[in-house]
């Protein structure tokens, strides 16, 4: 149904050049759940944003039943693409439209009638269990019924194939299992191929049927769940292995908040993946920039003189600081995600 044919991509930024999909090939069959698997700066997002063209690879085919999507007039293309759903991890609404306002926009924008749109919404509220939320806006929702409201706005075309990228990363563990347990039934009841990334095997082992692990731009692994699931002596499986869900003690997540405020400190996931050593991280956040810490939970192994794992760090430095510290992460592709504020 969909074949990703030998694509390569190279950014080039100033004099840099850096090669973010190298050769890549997978083929989807419909009703699949295929997830793609890699540490941050791998590739997942330039490779998901490929299948739609939203990125433009250098070489290589997307094909989409039997449509080289390269080849098709602009009109085609936005035709095909109406049929090829999107969600992100920081679910992308719009703050001054509805909930239903929000769903109904791709419909808007396809110029259809008024109860169509009513009809539509309403059925598609109901699907993501929101048909009590038509009215509010996005502030007022939790991280997990945002998600809803773009799963709902990204079915409204009626796609064959569903993209997420990165969709439970910005979600506590529980609000996770329900976005995944949604995306598991849109497949099974409405027949939906779906294709996520994460960097969580936790993700993929909840719903995938078919994973593929990228690195460095490259698909090293990839067949069904179970195949790649047994296959434990491969290096990069082994990593993915370990680097479980840190739990956040009851004493924290009680009093947890979704949003800043004034006297809290962020709470931060952090993932090693081997592309650094946890002292030498902690070292650089305490010794370098002077920025106070208290570590709440670590689960972090060693294989070889690199650390893979999870931790929980709550940053307890000003608002400028702490940003400093999550700068330095990103800066080095290290994935962190904040987990709220205590
Ligand atoms: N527009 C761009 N210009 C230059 N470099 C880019 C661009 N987009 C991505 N890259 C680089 O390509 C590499 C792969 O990026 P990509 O976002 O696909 O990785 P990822 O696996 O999704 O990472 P993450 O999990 O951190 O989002 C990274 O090193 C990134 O810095």
């Amino acid at each position: 149904m969909i074949a990703i044919k030998n694509i390569s991509k190279t950014f080039r930024q100033e004099k840099k050049v850096f090669k973010a999909l190298d050769d890549v090939s997978l083929e989807i069959e419909q009703g699949d759940i295929v997830g793609i698997i890699g540490f941050s700066g791998a590739g997942k997002s330039t490779l998901i944003r490929s299948v739609n063209l939203l990125e433009k690879p250098d070489e290589g085919q997307i094909i989409v039943n039997g449509k080289d999507l390269a080849k098709l007039s602009s009109s085609e293309l936005a035709k095909e693409r109406k049929k090829i759903g999107m969600i992100f991890q920081h679910f992308n609404l719009l703050s001054s439209r509805t909930v239903f306002d929000n769903v109904a926009l791709p419909l808007e924008l396809d110029n259809a009638g008024k109860a169509e749109i009513s009809k539509k919404v309403n059925e598609l509220l109901k699907v993501v269990g929101l048909e009590d939320k038509a009215n509010e806006y996005p502030k007022s929702l939790s991280g997990g019924q945002k998600q809803r409201v773009a799963i709902a706005r990204a079915l409204a075309n009626d796609p064959y194939l569903l993209l997420c990228d990165e969709a439970t990363s910005a979600l506590d563990p529980v609000t996770t299992q329900s976005i995944l347990q949604l995306l598991k039934d849109i497949n099974q009841r409405l027949g939906i191929t779906i294709l996520l990334i994460t960097h969580e095997m936790d993700v993929i082992k909840a719903i995938c049927n078919h994973v593929a692990v990228i690195d460095k731009g490259r698909l090293v692994v990839k067949g069904s769940l179970e195949e790649v699931l047994s296959d434990r002596e491969h290096p990069i499986i082994k990593q993915f292995s370990i680097s479980k869900t840190v739990n956040i003690p009851q004493s924290i997540s009680s009093t947890l908040k979704r949003e800043p405020e004034a006297g809290l400190f962020p709470l931060v996931e952090v993932e090693l993946n081997g592309n650094i050593l946890f002292e030498k991280l902690l070292s650089v956040i305490y010794s370098d920039y002077k920025i106070p810490y208290k570590l709440i939970t670590a689960d972090v192994e060693y294989l070889g003189k690199a650390s893979f794992g999870k931790l929980l760090l709550h940053l307890q430095g000003s608002p400028v600081e702490n940003e400093k510290a999550i700068r330095y992460f990103n800066k080095n592709n290290i994935q962190n995600t904040i987990k709220g504020y205590a």
